[in-house]
């Protein structure tokens, strides 16, 4: 099952309920909408990335496989969690994606980059099956979703969503929010999914404020529980599927410290790290849409650079200052700083120091 834990600006899908879900979907009913498993939260948007008027208007093909050929060139899929092939995706008359492709492996810390407008959202939208591309495939675990999430019924894979803003529900508790996709979709006890709920937020560096309301938050903490109701899952379940977290710009909005703490939690919650309890992370790989030069310096490994509708240029983040690509170049990601980027083993990473990371916790959001 490809199930939404996220963080949505807009819909919620839900399951049908539960005596117990029954509960929560009468206090969000004024969202509306009705579909399956999806959950809410949000961010906000500020562009460190030049607006397309600063960027050649057409794009030489001779350099579209600089990097594409170079970057893992393997046949072995095998630890391929998801695949968009030659994917199309128009609005009316706007024609956002035109022939996207890329893999996203296990392991793997993903940012995709690009100017404002260029369908970055758009693409993470079609990855959790929001939308469903024109033309072109998407790949979960090598098998082919025909349509959206809604549709059908996929196992092997549990994709989450966490959108720009935190869209928590207001009427609902952090607890509920955090719990939801538990209380809607598993046959776990209440107390069982409150415990979870504790550790989630333990594991993003809140304690206490299971009882509070969204209203009662800061922005920060709001982002926080987010990600924390974004990472919990059924842990009654025999076997537990990756996962891939999906983040659309989860640190705009926030100032320097408070980007930092978001962009070590996103580290922290991937396989290759340890949360802020010191446990393994649990996420499988993540894709991060961002316009921030820190987030990708911190939270990133490999970059994808989407250019007028097309992935113009991939590779690992530190390849980026280098690249020949005209359209890279002329990128005003490629700052300085960039050159001393290299990948981050998040052992090397600030999130390793747990006694810091506590510290500018407990600095930030107390
Ligand atoms: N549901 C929709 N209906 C109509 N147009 C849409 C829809 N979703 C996105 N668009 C349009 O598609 C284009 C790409 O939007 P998208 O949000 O994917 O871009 P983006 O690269 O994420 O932008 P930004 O960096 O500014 O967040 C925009 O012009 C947007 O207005």
């Amino acid at each position: 099952m490809v199930s939404l834990s996220c963080s949505v600006s807009s819909p919620l899908l839900m399951s049908n309920g539960s005596s117990r879900s029954a509960t929560l979907v009468r206090t969000i009913s004024g969202c509306g909408y009705k579909q399956k498993k999806i959950i809410c939260a949000c961010m906000a948007p500020p562009q460190n990335i030049r607006s397309d008027k600063n960027l050649p208007t057409k794009f030489d093909d001779s350099f579209k496989s600089e990097r594409l050929s170079t970057v893992r060139d393997t046949e072995d899929d095998s630890d391929v969690l998801i695949e968009c092939r030659d994917v199309y995706k128009s609005f009316g008359e706007k024609h956002i994606l035109k022939g996207v492709s890329f893999k996203i492996r296990h392991g793997e810390a993903v940012g995709i980059i690009g100017p404002s407008g260029t369908g970055k959202s758009t693409v993470l939208k079609i990855i959790a099956g929001l939308l469903a591309p024109d033309k072109g495939e998407v790949y979960i675990c090598g098998r082919k979703r025909a349509g959206l999430i809604s549709d059908e019924e996929m196992s092997g894979l549990r994709i989450g969503l966490v959108f720009q803003s935190a869209a928590l529900f207001d009427s609902l508790t952090v607890r509920e929010n955090v719990g939801f996709l538990l209380y809607e979709n598993s046959s776990m006890s209440e107390d069982q999914i409150s415990k979870l709920v504790t550790e989630s937020l333990a594991a993003v560096g809140l304690k206490g404020v299971e009882d509070r309301l969204p209203s009662e938050l800061s922005g920060g903490m709001k982002k926080r529980v987010a990600l924390a109701r974004s990472i919990i899952c059924d842990t009654t379940k025999t076997a537990i599927e990756p996962e891939v977290l999906l983040y659309d710009e989860p640190t705009a909005g926030l100032d320097p410290i408070a980007s930092t703490v978001v962009e070590d939690l996103i580290r922290s919650v991937h396989v290759t790290d340890e949360d802020s309890v010191g446990k393994p992370g649990l996420i499988a790989s993540y894709v991060v849409v961002t316009h921030q030069h820190s987030t990708i310096r911190r939270a990133v490994d490999r970059l994808l650079f989407l250019y007028e509708g097309k992935i113009v240029w991939q590779g690992m983040t530190n390849e980026f200052a280098s690249s020949t690509n005209p359209i890279v170049q002329q990128c005003s990601f490629r700052v300085a700083e960039f050159r001393a980027c290299v990948p981050m083993k998040c052992k090397e990473n600030a999130l390793s120091d747990r006694k810091r990371k506590t510290d500018i916790l407990d600095l930030v959001f107390k």
